[in-house]
């Protein structure tokens, strides 16, 4: 079959190309698309010079479309490029809360991959990382409320966030003042608790999208869920700290036993040993690192616990990628019509 990617040169693009050469998918062709200021550069794929070609604004040639160049170009063009027969798997924010539009995860809600009508949608990365270690704990002991308070990578901001922060470090060590474009205030030496824009409760976007998505993916508008996001000076991997109330209660080892089964997590523990879940160690991995699980002192019964996930992986380019092998492992990926 045919794979577009559209947004190939950017920083989930980039992943998206690293994961579909190991990927499960039977690839023919692969058909790479970004701005015009890219069109004629070449990446490569399996040993192979691709050149990249301005997205088009019509009917692309694929069986699957890979999206991320944002919200704006999807909101614009999607439905133009499922024309061609294919499917799109959308990184942005666009559709993710149109009713007829799946939200994916597969490990949580891959069924729903299955309903779509041409387009599905791929979550936030901070709630895809989240949900891949919360719905299993949903589904035995019942989440009644969630608080989440996260720590963000730069690549949060694609490939400009991570080149702002190698470029104002360089900065600041050579003794000059760094600034700041990508980010509300200079990243070096700093945490900023601000991720999109601030919403009229008070929360941020990203805070709010935790809230939005974590229902829809998990199908339980019930669970109270807060968050609060903050961008620290790291190039990729999010990690998360969960606070769980539970309908049931559970012990610490209850929940180390029920993630070392759950698809798509690695438990890494030992604090005696000094083994927890950090970036260093989850980036470029495909699992979540999940670990400092313990007993809550605020809610009896309740769980708290530390994640880190390749954000640009599980967030982002594997999920995506790991939706198109559902769809492929179900029989349910259309034909697209060949230019
Ligand atoms: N970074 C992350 O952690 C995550 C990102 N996402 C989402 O994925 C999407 C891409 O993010 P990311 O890779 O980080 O961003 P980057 O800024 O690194 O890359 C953006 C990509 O989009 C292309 N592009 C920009 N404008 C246009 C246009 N008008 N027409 C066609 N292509 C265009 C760029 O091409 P060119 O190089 O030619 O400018 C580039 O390939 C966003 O919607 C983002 O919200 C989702 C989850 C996680
Ligand atoms: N959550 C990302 C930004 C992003 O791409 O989010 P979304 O896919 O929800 O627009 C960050 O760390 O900044």
């Amino acid at each position: 079959m045919r794979v577009a990617i559209v947004g190939a040169t950017g920083a989930v693009g980039h992943e998206l190309m690293q994961v579909l050469e190991r990927s499960a998918l039977h690839i023919d062709e692969l058909l790479l698309y970004a701005s015009p200021r890219s069109a004629g550069s070449q990446l490569t794929f399996r040993g192979q010079a691709l050149t990249v070609q301005v997205t088009p604004e019509g009917p692309i040639p694929a069986d699957v479309i890979l999206a991320s160049a944002g919200g704006s170009v999807s909101k614009a063009l999607a439905h133009r490029w499922i024309e061609g027969g294919g499917v799109v798997i959308d990184n942005s924010s666009a559709f993710r809360y149109d009713a007829g539009v799946p939200l994916v995860v597969p490990e949580v809600n891959g069924e729903a991959a299955l309903t779509h009508q041409g387009i599905i949608a791929n979550p936030n990365c901070t709630t895809a990382i989240a949900v891949v270690a919360v719905a299993p704990i949903h589904r035995e002991y019942g989440v009644r409320r969630m608080i989440v308070s996260t720590y963000q990578a730069t690549s949060g901001a694609g490939q400009k966030g991570m080149d702002e922060l190698l470029e104002q470090t360089h900065r600041v060590l050579h003794g000059q003042e760094a600034t700041h474009k990508e980010f509300a205030h200079p990243i070096p030496f700093n945490v900023i608790p601000h991720i999109d824009a601030f919403q009229d409760n008070g929360y941020t976007k990203e805070e709010m999208k935790v809230v939005w998505e974590t229902h829809k993916i998990i199908g339980d508008p019930s669970i109270r869920v807060s968050c609060t996001a903050v961008r620290i000076p790291t190039l990729r991997t999010h990690s998360e700290a969960i606070t769980l109330e539970l309908e049931r209660p559970a012990t610490p080892d209850e929940i180390r036993a029920l993630l070392a089964q759950a698809a798509g997590v690695e438990v890494r523990d030992d604090p005696e040993a000094r083994l927890y879940p950090m970036p260093l160690t989850a980036s470029g991995k495909y699992d979540v690192e999940v670990g400092r699980i313990r007993e809550s002192l605020v809610f009896d019964g309740g769980i708290d616990l530390f994640v880190s996930g390749d954000q640009l992986l599980k967030g982002a380019a594997l999920n995506a990628v790991q939706i198109a092998e559902y769809l492929q492992t179900h029989g349910a990926l259309r034909s697209a019509q060949r230019a």
